[in-house]
């Protein structure tokens, strides 16, 4: 072959290898499944049918328990059949998501979980797709998430410093991949079979652009935990960055301690208006027993974006006196021993997870048209097997 043609070749298969790439083989594979082929195609729909069974599919693992429902899914303690690994597998309906527009939120959550490669973000370990789901493969948290954390105990201030250290290196990770968390809460702080933390919900992440801001017309996020410049931006482009994750990582401070949100109402409206009137409605419970440092922190992230701490980087959050303690710093804590280290009889050991019952709703499904069946098209470039990628030079010369 010429010289130019195989340089050229050379470059496309580069392309086909590439996890990233929009042509790399796993996407192109998608597009195959994703055709909807007529029966007269009867050999070409043998095939495609073949390859759907190659591939990973969720035939591949045994369903262990249910630890976790959001929107548009569980997640469910899983364990993979070949390799007896266990793993935490969401499920997001396509059902759910074609029915709204602003539903590429999942393209966030895969990439940060498959290319963060961090100990404080939970790992992807694979992402498929069928005809009703997508699937994501993920590391299994045994410790389960903060809320039983602070339901099963009532944190001392020496634990708060810990997990409020753990939280801020890894919204660090996350705001250096150039994401806003925008969602940061108990919920998203899963401990690991050590009783360390990681960041594990990722469907409000959002990009920043050149100048470190996101622009974003709907309030995300859940109250309790929303900062006012994110609460203002409903409805109208409201530019904010990645301080909106600091406010959060007050509010979650503050309940650590006092064991309630600091802007708690039993309406959403009360809530809000807390929120945007913070400056007056923050206030700290006389009979708790709390630190000046402690306090002076909260304040510190529980005021207006401009004076927020943070807004110039995490080494003034670093530096605050709260943080100052004989056992743990920023630099070793993830090496040290947390206050709470999971008692686990077996790695399938869900006693940290609440029994959850499945909301049986009946399976909606969308009729497959006649015509031309665009339904999977947005999906096309999910599927993720991260180590084992095909066309990798061993697996070809083992075919040999
Ligand atoms: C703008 N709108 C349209 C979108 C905004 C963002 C968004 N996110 C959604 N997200 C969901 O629909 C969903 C589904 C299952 C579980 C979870 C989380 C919330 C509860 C637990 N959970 C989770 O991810 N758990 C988890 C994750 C990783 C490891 C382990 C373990 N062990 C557990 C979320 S739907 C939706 C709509």
């Amino acid at each position: 072959m010429d010289v130019e043609r195989r340089r050229r070749a050379n470059t496309l298969e580069r392309e086909m290898r590439d996890p990233t790439s929009i042509c790399n083989v796993d996407c192109l594979l998608d597009t195959v499944s994703a055709l909807r082929l007529r029966p007269r195609h009867a050999q070409a729909a043998e095939k495609q049918q073949r390859i759907n069974q190659l591939r990973m599919n969720v035939e591949d693992f045994d369903f262990i328990k249910l630890i976790g429902a959001g929107a548009f899914g569980e997640v469910q303690l899983v364990r993979h059949k070949s390799s007896s690994q266990v793993y935490a597998m969401k499920r997001l309906s396509k059902f759910e998501m074609m029915k709204r527009p602003d539903s590429a939120f999942f393209w966030e959550e895969r990439h940060i979980m498959a290319h963060a490669n961090s100990e404080w973000i939970v790992q992807l370990h694979f992402a498929f797709q069928d005809s009703k789901y997508l699937y994501m493969v993920m590391d299994f948290m045994p410790g389960g998430d903060i809320v039983s954390l602070m339901g099963d105990y009532d944190i001392p201030e020496k634990w708060a410093i810990f997990y409020t250290m753990e939280v801020v290196l890894a919204l660090d990770t996350i705001h250096n991949m150039g994401f806003v968390h925008r969602d940061v809460k108990p919920d998203n702080m899963l401990l690991d079979n050590y009783g360390h933390l990681k960041l594990a919900d990722f469907g409000t992440c959002m990009r920043m652009g050149a100048n470190g801001q996101v622009v974003s017309s709907n309030a995300v996020g859940t109250p309790d935990y929303i900062s006012p410049e994110v609460l203002q931006s409903q409805g109208v482009d409201n530019e904010y960055g990645r301080e909106c994750d600091w406010w959060s990582v007050g509010i979650f401070l503050y309940e650590m301690l006092f064991g309630e949100t600091p802007f708690y109402a039993d309406s959403l409206v009360g809530t809000y208006g807390k929120i945007m009137d913070h400056k007056n409605s923050l206030s700290f419970p006389q009979e708790v027993e709390i630190s000046e440092q402690a306090k002076a922190l909260i304040r510190a992230f529980l005021t207006d974006r401009t004076q927020r701490l943070g807004r110039y980087g995490i080494d003034d959050i670093k530096a605050h006196p709260f943080f100052r303690n004989d056992t743990w710093s920023f630099d070793n804590i993830r090496e040290s021993v947390p206050p709470v280290v999971p008692e686990l009889t077996s790695d399938d050991d869900t006693r940290n997870f609440e029994d959850i019952e499945r909301d049986e709703k009946p399976e909606e499904v969308f009729p497959v048209p006649k015509g031309f069946d665009g339904n999977h098209l947005p999906f096309i470039g999910f599927t993720y097997t991260g180590d084992y990628q095909l066309l990798s030079s061993d697996t070809v010369d083992a075919e040999a």
